[in-house]
């Protein structure tokens, strides 16, 4: 899918934006992964400290999807690492976006996806399984609905509840 400059996006939207249907999450996340630049309609994934939902999410066939996942900021382990990147990889999504961390970043960093996340951390998640998936989150105060389309690039993550890239 063809990229679109989210400075341009956000000149473009202006009152999209004004309104709430088109709204850029704080600029609080560090890119890992090839892709530096993706888009796709989101799938979300709402855990804390439990990663289970997001290896479940990324085996599903990814369809050029952005898989959003809810950590609830966690700061004390990673939601993604290097086998999880890959799986969704060959999936076919075109990238994960992780409020919470990630680890094995020189293995995530070799995968063609792009991925966003707060930090990285050695430490791997807990195998419990709960969660929520296809929810309605919030992350650093915005509102993502699944099916809603995410667009992210060197300037930041946009969030639409429609297709821009069609505009
Ligand atoms: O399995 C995990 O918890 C995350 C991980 O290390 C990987 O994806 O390689």
């Amino acid at each position: 899918m063809e990229t679109v400059a989210t400075t341009d996006l956000c000149d473009a939207h202006m009152d999209a934006i004004a309104a709430g249907d088109v709204r850029v999450l704080p600029p609080s996340f560090q890119s890992y992964g090839r892709r530096r630049c993706f888009v796709g309609p989101i799938t979300t994934v709402k855990v804390f400290e439990d990663n289970v939902l997001v290896r479940e999410a990324l085996e599903e066939a990814g369809q050029g999807r952005v898989l959003v996942v809810d950590g609830g900021a966690s700061l004390r382990c990673a939601l993604l690492g290097g086998n999880l990147a890959l799986i969704g990889q060959n999936n076919g999504w075109s990238g994960i976006i992780v409020n919470g961390c990630v680890r094995d970043v020189d293995e995530i960093n070799a995968c063609d996806i792009g991925v966003r996340a707060l930090a990285s951390h050695p430490l791997k998640s807990v195998k419990k399984g709960e969660g929520s998936k296809d929810c309605v989150i919030t992350i650093g105060g915005v509102r993502i609905a699944p099916g809603e389309w995410c667009y992210v690039d060197n300037d930041g993550i946009v969030v639409s509840s429609t297709n821009l890239s069609k505009l």
